[in-house]
């Protein structure tokens, strides 16, 4: 129950029941000094009360001091052991759990949350949830079972003493049960109101080069300042709220004490009750309050976390791309049988799309702008999986291979290139962990990334900034190919691969490329009609359709989008930037 009540893991379950016995023999050690002062004062009060009596041992009482300072210390080195490090265990497990399981989740996935969400959840939920994991739960658990015990043994020696004692409580949990549906809407505003403004702070240094340049950079700030006082509202009210509820219970738990004296005197007048009975339960008023305030506090830490728990119940429960780990294609062509593809239940992207691109071939992929080339390169790798009709790779469908499996025998360089901050060397690397210093520099020449590396002085141990900042577009560009090129896998999708290199440059990549796409099966995308006209095979799209599909020398002849395009391309090339007029 903890483990799906708390999202846990079996572990972190286990370790809570743990921590929570842990944390009832800390609280029920407490008690014994106070027992311990009770024996004493009733040995001392005989002789007042006529009994008669040896004057206590007072040796004895110092020796049983000692061993409860002792059992106090050893119950509360326990409870930490069994709460602390259990909490940051399972905090990091939890984590990577949730890093798995994104690992996992088609690319739909993080086009419908936004990435703040994620990071918030992985970071400050967890955060959050490591904090009440570690203290909120496992001490209202204790708390309860030690409150339990105690009660059956005030309830036992007197229950009428013990009626006046715990007939408040109810009423004080009922408070604050009773306002959690307000604690959860003021909780989720301020959850809400954090997401926006770590949204707006992400989106504001991402875009802060537009920004500048457009002169929005204060009218940016202003907003976000707005987001950020959102947040500073929504907690205020969170904790007003809670913080009022919580003082109000408390108070009416402080009642419960001169209900016991008021109880107790009129028994003890009465002869109802005797002295050492009304001590006893005024020395247990004294203490027992307290772990119930605990309780009452825990319980609302334990109401705002549920909101966390919601959120990354959400994340773990989303479907993931599954399939098998191992893919037994014969050959490697990767054939389109009747594709058809929509993002998240929106327009067709995709249209009854079918041809084969062969191993040992290069396949264009050209068409307008907007007409599905890169959603179905996509496809091909299964970022996402297709709504109609199967992608196959050497025979297998590719729905059935788990997509890390399937994987493993692309390599892929897109338009938007992620480096990560680290030297070239290693950014190269990324495309082979296990390659050598030589196998990297050689990638690295024939992707003519040589020629700008060697004007850096530490040459490829240049650390480059976060995501490449420290390069221009075409270096991060062609570190992206080195990368593909040392994975060296039997398939290679290429998505605007050349876009942002020079025409030197673009020639050296491509005569590189060809060196290295022998026996493989490669699917290009490029608007450039030069890219294209030494592939084997194009297939046109138009609005998501296959309009032409052959060898570039066969569809040019063809009157059709092919030939438009080229045409298109050849009268773009006369073109000059002019501020010129026409008239002019
Ligand atoms: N993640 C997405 N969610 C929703 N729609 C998308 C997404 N990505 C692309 N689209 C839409 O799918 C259609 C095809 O886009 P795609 O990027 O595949 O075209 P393209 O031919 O590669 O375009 P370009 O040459 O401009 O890169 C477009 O209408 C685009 O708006």
């Amino acid at each position: 129950m903890l483990k799906r009540l708390f999202a846990l893991s079996d572990k972190g379950a286990a370790d809570l029941k743990k921590g929570g016995a842990a944390s009832a023999f800390s609280s029920l050690s407490l008690f014994v000094p106070m027992a311990l002062c009770l024996m004493l004062l009733q040995e001392i009060c005989k002789p007042l009360l006529g009994e008669k009596a040896d004057s206590p041992n007072i040796w004895l009482y110092t020796v049983l001091a000692v061993v409860s300072v002792v059992v106090i210390f050893i119950a509360n080195f326990i409870e930490y052991r069994c709460t602390y490090i259990a909490a940051y265990e399972e905090s990091a497990t939890r984590r990577i759990t949730l890093a798995e399981k994104l690992r996992k989740l088609p690319l739909s996935y993080f086009g419908e949350h936004d990435l703040a969400e994620m990071t918030t959840s992985m970071m400050s939920d967890c955060n959050e949830l490591e904090r009440t994991f570690s203290g909120a739960i496992p001490k209202m658990i204790g708390s309860i079972i030690s409150i339990i015990l105690i009660m059956v043994g005030l309830f036992a020696f007197d229950w009428r003493m013990a009626l006046a004692l715990f007939c408040v409580v109810p009423v004080a949990l009922l408070l604050i049960v009773g306002s959690k549906k307000l604690q959860d809407r003021m909780g989720t505003r301020r959850m809400e109101a954090r997401l926006a403004a770590a949204d707006g702070i992400q989106e504001f240094l991402d875009n802060i080069a537009d920004l500048k340049t457009c002169n929005q950079t204060e009218k940016y700030l202003t907003e976000l300042e707005t987001k950020l006082q959102d947040v500073v509202n929504a907690s205020v009210k969170v904790e007003l709220t809670s913080g009022t509820l919580l003082t109000s219970a408390q108070m009416l738990l402080r009642l419960g004490l001169p209900l016991v004296i008021l109880v107790g005197t009129t028994l003890l007048i009465g002869g109802g009750i005797d002295f050492f009975t009304y001590l006893l339960f005024l020395l247990a008023a004294s203490r027992v309050y307290e772990p119930l305030s605990g309780v009452m506090m825990q319980l609302s830490e334990i109401f705002n976390a549920n909101l966390q728990i919601k959120r990354m119940k959400e994340m773990e429960s989303q479907p993931e791309l599954s399939g098998t780990d191992s893919c037994a294609n014969k050959g490697y062509d990767i054939t389109f049988d009747h594709v058809s593809f929509s993002y998240q239940d929106g327009e067709t992207v995709l249209k009854n799309v079918s041809f084969t691109a062969k191993q040992g071939e290069v396949t264009a992929l050209v068409g307008p702008s907007g007409s599905g080339k890169s959603t179905a390169v996509k496809l091909a790798a299964r970022f996402w999986d297709a709504t109609g009709g199967e992608i196959r790779l050497g025979g297998i469908n590719i729905r059935t291979v788990e997509p890390e499996t399937l994987l493993s025998n692309y390599s892929i360089v897109f338009q938007d290139v992620v480096l990560f901050s680290d030297t070239i060397m290693e950014n190269i690397r990324i495309g082979r962990r296990n390659a050598t210093d030589e196998e990297v520099i050689a990638v690295a020449k024939a992707a003519c990334c040589d020629e700008f590396v060697s004007r850096f002085p530490q040459g490829y141990q240049t650390m480059i900034g976060e995501n490449g900042s420290t390069l221009s577009g075409g270096e991060r560009q062609r570190i992206s190919i080195a990368r593909a090129l040392l994975k060296d896998a039997p398939v290679i999708l290429l998505d605007e691969a050349t876009a942002s290199l020079d025409v030197e440059n673009e020639t050296s990549v491509q005569n590189a490329i060809t060196r290295l796409t022998k026996g493989k099966t490669v699917l290009v995308i490029a608007h450039r009609m030069r890219t294209v006209a030494g592939a084997d095979k194009v297939v046109v799209l138009e609005q998501g359709k296959v309009v032409q599909q052959g060898a570039p020398s066969k569809l040019i002849e063809e009157d059709g989008l092919y030939r438009h395009l080229v045409e298109l391309q050849q009268h773009s090339q006369t073109w000059t930037i002019n501020t010129k007029s026409q008239e002019d």
